[in-house]
């Protein structure tokens, strides 16, 4: 497969922490690429980088066979690069297409506030809006929506700029185990020509949606390899699934 994206030696030291440190990561056109790890492993500050949200201490990062490593976030999302955040970006009293509509505002330069009278839209709002499920809550305020709608809107908010790479920062956080499964099922129908670069929590989402899977921890990267290789790497399984399962029981127990 085509690889879309390259970091190489990529590192990031806030002070004496060294949150992501010497990484290299090559997430190939196509694929459903996770990062996990334990809290505090990099992978926040590494999809940062990627997004170019957080500068490089070191290291480069290549995106569609540019080196975009000085690129700003705006020139690497106007090149491709499209993200969701951990926290919500969106804006509670406007409605569903005018989050969406400012989406597009931003991606053509123009001044985005105040809104216009006339929205704007295109072809790929509506398909964002589908693709995401919330094509028929288009009219409603977002401060009505569920959490779990929330965050698929997010996603729909990135989507329409049609980016080659979205990177989603724990989509699933806080979502009720229905919504989480909803969510994978989405994203599993995204268009192939979108790459999804993703950090998330929820194991049971990674192992059902990743071709790919990296485990970060202290800031390096411990393995790569298929959800297979990865559920069944020993050092994987000591430095994270182990104590996750652990951590399960303790909870179930609880
Ligand atoms: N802006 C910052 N300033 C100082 N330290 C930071 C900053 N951002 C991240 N760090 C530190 O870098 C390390 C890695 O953080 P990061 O958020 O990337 O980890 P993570 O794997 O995403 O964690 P989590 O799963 O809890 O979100 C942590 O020790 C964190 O405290």
């Amino acid at each position: 497969m085509n690889e879309l994206l390259r970091c190489q030696g990529l590192s990031r030291t806030f002070g004496a922490v060294r949150a992501v440190c010497d990484v290299d990561l090559s997430v190939s056109a196509g694929s459903r690429h996770a990062l996990i790890g334990p809290n505090g492993a990099g992978k926040t500050t590494l999809l940062r980088l990627i997004g170019g949200s957080v500068a490089a201490t070191s290291g480069r990062v290549w995106f569609g066979g540019a080196d975009v490593t000085a690129w700003s976030q705006p020139r690497r999302a106007q090149a491709g690069v499209g993200q969701t955040f951990q926290h919500s970006t969106l804006f509670p009293t406007l409605s569903v297409a005018q989050n969406v509509s400012l989406a597009l505002q931003r991606s053509r330069a123009t001044p985005w506030w105040p809104l216009p009278r006339k929205p704007i839209w295109s072809a790929q709002a509506d398909e964002s809006l589908r693709a995401l499920g919330l094509a028929e809550h288009a009219h409603r305020p977002v401060r009505s929506l569920s959490y779990g709608e929330c965050r698929r809107l997010e996603v729909a908010v990135a989507m329409v700029r049609r980016p080659s790479l979205l990177l989603l920062d724990e989509p699933a956080a806080g979502m009720s185990a229905a919504e989480s499964v909803l969510l994978t099922r989405t994203l599993r129908a995204l268009p192939m020509e979108v790459t999804v670069l993703f950090v998330e929590h929820d194991l049971d989402l990674v192992f059902d949606l990743a071709t790919r899977i990296s485990v970060l921890h202290l800031g390096t990267v411990l393995a790569t390899g298929t959800p297979s290789q990865i559920r069944e790497n020993p050092m994987v399984q000591q430095a994270y699934l182990g104590s996750q399962a652990k951590e399960q029981r303790h909870v179930a127990r609880a």
